[in-house]
């Protein structure tokens, strides 16, 4: 399958996971290379976003590994991977009401390539806001100071779980143009995870459908685009 011919970054081999002793995800293995862009598709609860977890170290391994930048992680804890580069933007926005936006952006602040310059020039709309507080924020606004929030980190991969999810036409518009830009412009290994399967189909590489735990389609994401009928077997609602 088409990658970016990079070096690798994310690599998952017949990875078993899931919570306890509840097996959710089944013999998922696929690499990912830098400036690799994934589709993460597939209905309601069939595991996306566990298999976003797992890549963190927040779910119980039952068999598999994975290995990121070389090294095997399998058991490093999620702090370790998230120092080593792995940003996460989870489904929950988690806003602080009691500060302000430019408050959200500095406390997390590492040092790199993005501050808070180079984030507002990405979301002027939050350069705007810069002193409204976390609860006078409207949806689309959280999940920009959530998007902004993980790089001020200055990953080396992004994962965003349902960044469109329950957002106004008009911001999911915007909110695409940035995230475009991002992915277009940083260079970075980025997942996304959507229901809005064409949207993300348009803004990446390559995609992977999961259903029930396991992939059941992996090819490039124009080609999955050009193919309507199978799209909507693959994700419509059932
Ligand atoms: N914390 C948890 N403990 C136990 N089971 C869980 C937990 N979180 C999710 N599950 C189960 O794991 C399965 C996959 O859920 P997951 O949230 O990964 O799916 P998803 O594809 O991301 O769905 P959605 O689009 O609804 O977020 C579901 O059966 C769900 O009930």
């Amino acid at each position: 399958m088409k990658s970016n011919g990079g070096k690798e970054m994310l690599a998952l081999d017949n990875v078993r996971a899931g919570y306890g002793e509840s097996v959710v995800l089944e013999d998922i293995s696929f690499t990912l290379n830098e400036g690799d862009t994934l589709a993460l598709l597939g209905r309601n609860g069939v595991g996306k976003s566990t298999l976003l977890l797992t890549m963190l170290g927040l779910t119980q391994m039952h068999g598999g590994s994975v290995r990121w930048q070389g090294a095997d992680v399998t058991r490093m804890p999620t702090f370790r991977r998230a120092q080593e580069g792995m940003g996460w933007v989870p489904q929950e926005r988690h806003m602080y009401p009691s500060l302000t936006v430019e408050e959200h952006l500095t406390v997390v602040a590492r040092p790199g390539e993005w501050d808070v310059k180079k984030v507002y020039n990405l979301f002027p709309r939050l350069e705007e806001r810069r002193n409204n507080m976390g609860n006078q924020l409207s949806g689309g606004e959280q999940q920009m100071v959530a998007i902004a929030r993980a790089l001020m980190l200055n990953p080396k991969m992004l994962l965003l779980d349902e960044p469109m999810e329950g957002l106004a036409p008009i911001i999911v518009q915007e909110l695409l143009g940035v995230i475009r830009r991002l992915v277009e412009e940083s260079g970075m290994t980025v997942i996304v995870v959507e229901q809005h399967a064409r949207m993300a189909l348009g803004l990446t590489d390559r995609a992977i459908v999961l259903d029930r735990g396991q992939i059941v389609h992996q090819s490039s994401s124009q080609e999955l685009l050009a193919d309507g009928d199978k799209l909507d077997r693959l994700v419509a609602v059932a």
